[in-house]
């Protein structure tokens, strides 16, 4: 098999050596053959052909273990990429500081290479795979030269569930091994799936830096030159030149939602950028509910959420992604693939979010956040006062009086998910939970209502296929700019957006009398002087409650042409001291604004390319007008 042209994969097994370990050799578990490992004939092929063109100095093949998490982060420590924070306040817990260069997703240097680019559709980069596979192997030519080159076998999912996948990522980054240890499920047990006929995602990553003998490694290796490749039908991602999360830890955005979304477009299911929680209700009701919202717009805190109404509970399942498909009982369940939470620092504090900081209490590796001088960390938001020195995330002399941030607006923690107070007993459930319901949520600081029900699935979709949000540092590039952002997915769409749109409704239809309620949320709208009218964090858990009583038709709502809207006296607004005034902006509908978003819609459905758009969209469009028209 070549590595130019993967179609299909090897039968046969053989054995192959475990590793040749720079760092130290460490014992195997109890369970594992200790010298050797039973590897499918095409990855042996495959690790044999990227030996080959990067030029390793040395191959090790990780089994997730502690040990080998230990040593690697040891090595870190002593090259520099890492620095270990204090055992007293953060025990096994490290901060890593990233290159300026190389601190977010970057979203222009993505490709989706699919053969033909209507197939990539118009949001995304497209390149010809043959063409990009060229370019891209005079990249990797050497690029690992002087370096390690670590093989991750790894599962989304629970390993060997029926909603799970396999993927093995090859990378030059031992920052990337043990955070894709916290993320995802690295085992020889996850070898021992890839066989002939079960498929699996080869993930090819490097910082682009090789090493000439004899050269001083820097703590943070990238290249100026970026490229996040992926291949949708041979199921393959190449990933040059970023360390960064998104970027280089393949099994999240790359695997879970770019080529997962190919795979479930093609077998029936969804791969979705959501959170996934549990809701107890005052009576002991169980709900699940997952939620939508762009990088950097509230998934974490919701899916950690503390509510402030009383008898409520809700536990978290995931806070990212979300893998969803119809069970044999006809209704939709969901998995969270991830193990581990990868989760923006800035605005994560004990007043907004004490579940996420007491999930890394420890065993967290903390990236381009602030380091106070007993060794801890900290951030804008952590705490409501600043310590009254820092080291900054770049490692400068930080105070009060700075008059930049402390940690990058996208510094981020990453922890296992086991170690949130929160998780809910049920999380790692191989066939996953019901989803009760769903939510479409975004920055927006006008039009959009702080909470609305959609009339149907159909209705739902189309208020997906509509959501906008204001751009975040998730993202190299402008913050705070209004953008489309479908579902939440704009940028992890791995084919053409129209006929995701349809993959959508297309589910509606399979699922039928089973299809969950679809609610609109929006926690970010603004008043005149520029500043949140919703609480937001806790007290979303009000909003929470009147969806939870709209499935139980606890609570009516007020239809209107955007959907099913509050009546004022039922949503739990007591004690948050809005005004009249707020709580309409909240609940209403504000006709003029409506139109232009339904303009804005045309245009934007339009770009999507008219005889792709799904006719169902359009009709829902032209009821909204019309309904829209129709009010006073
Ligand atoms: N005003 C307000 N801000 C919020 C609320 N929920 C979250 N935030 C802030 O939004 C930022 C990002 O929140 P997260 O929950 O980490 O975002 P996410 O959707 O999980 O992001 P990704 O990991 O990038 O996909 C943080 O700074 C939070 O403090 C809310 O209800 N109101
Ligand atoms: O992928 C990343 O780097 C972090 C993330 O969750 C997002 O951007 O949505
Ligand atoms: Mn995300």
């Amino acid at each position: 098999m070549s590595l130019l042209d993967r179609t299909t994969q090897k039968t046969s097994t053989s054995t192959y050596p475990t590793r040749v370990d720079s760092v130290g050799s460490r014992p195997a578990r109890a369970s594992e053959t200790p010298t050797t490992l039973r590897i499918d004939a095409g990855l042996a092929a495959w690790i044999a052909d990227v030996t080959a063109l990067t030029e390793p100095s040395n191959v090790v093949w990780c089994d997730g273990s502690t040990a080998e998490y230990d040593l690697l982060t040891k090595a870190m420590v002593a090259q520099g990429t890492l620095i270990r924070l204090n055992p007293e306040w953060r025990p096994n817990s490290f901060l890593a500081r990233s290159d300026p260069a190389d601190v977010a997703r970057v979203e222009d240097r993505t490709f989706i290479c699919s053969t033909t680019e209507i197939d990539a559709g118009p949001t995304n980069n497209w390149r010809e795979p043959a063409e990009m596979k060229a370019e891209l192997t005079t990249h990797f030519r050497g690029s690992m030269r002087g370096r390690t080159m670590y093989v991750v076998p790894f599962s989304m999912g629970p390993v060997g569930g029926p909603l799970s996948q396999v993927g093995v990522q090859v990378t030059d980054s031992p920052y990337v091994v043990v955070s894709m240890a916290l993320m995802t499920r690295i085992g020889t047990d996850v070898l021992n799936l890839i066989t002939d006929d079960a498929p699996w995602v080869p993930a090819l990553h490097s910082v682009g830096a090789p090493l000439t003998p004899g050269a001083v490694d820097v703590a943070w290796p990238h290249n100026a030159s970026k490229y996040i490749a992926h291949f949708p039908e041979t199921r393959e991602i190449w990933s040059f030149g970023s360390g960064y999360g998104g970027n280089a830890l393949l099994g999240k955005k790359c695997f879970a939602l770019r080529i997962a979304s190919v795979m479930a477009r093609d077998e029936g299911w969804m791969a979705e950028h959501m959170l996934l929680v549990k809701i107890t209700s005052p009576e002991g009701r169980v709900y699940h509910v997952a939620a939508a919202f762009p990088s950097a717009c509230g998934k974490t805190n919701l899916a950690m959420l503390k509510p402030t109404v009383p008898g409520w509970k809700v536990e978290t399942i995931g806070d990212d992604i979300v893998w969803m498909r119809p069970g044999p009982d006809g209704k939709l369940r969901a998995i969270n693939p991830e193990r581990g939470f990868f989760g923006v620092a800035p605005g994560t504090g004990i007043e907004t979010n004490q579940t996420a900081v007491d999930t890394m209490w420890g065993n967290t590796i903390f990236t381009n956040v602030a380091l106070r001088d007993d060794g801890d960390v900290w951030w804008e938001g952590l705490t409501p006062t600043p310590p009254a020195h820092l080291l900054d995330w770049q490692g400068n002399d930080w105070t009060p009086a700075s008059s930049t941030p402390a940690a990058h607006p996208n510094a981020r923690f990453t922890v296992t998910a086991d170690q949130c107070p929160s998780i809910a007993e049920e999380w790692e459930s191989p066939e996953g939970v019901v989803v009760d319901a769903i939510l479409f949520g975004g920055r927006r600081p006008s039009t959009v209502p702080l909470v609305a029900q959609s009339k149907n699935w159909a209705h739902g979709v189309f208020v997906g296929a509509t959501m906008a949000s204001e751009t975040t540092a998730a993202a190299a590039g402008a913050v705070g700019r209004l953008r489309h952002d479908p579902f939440a997915m704009l940028p992890f769409v791995g084919y053409n957006m129209a006929d995701y749109f349809q993959h959508w409704l297309d589910m509606g239809d399979v699922l039928g009398e089973n299809a969950p309620p679809i609610f609109q949320v929006n926690w970010f709208r603004k008043n005149d002087a520029g500043s949140y009218i919703w609480p937001g964090f806790s007290e979303n858990s009000r909003v929470v409650e009147w969806i939870i009583r709209r499935l139980e038709g606890d609570v009516a709502a007020r239809q209107t042409p955007i959907g099913g809207l509050p009546l004022v006296h039922e949503l739990n607004v007591e004690g948050l001291g809005l005004s009249d005034s707020d709580v309409a902006t909240l609940t209403g509908v504000d006709k003029a604004a409506w139109l232009a978003e339904a303009d804005e819609t045309a245009t934007y459905f339009d770009s999507l390319g008219a005889d792709r758009m799904p006719e169902t969209l359009m009709t829902e469009l032209a009821r909204l007008r019309a309904g829209l028209a129709k009010l006073a």
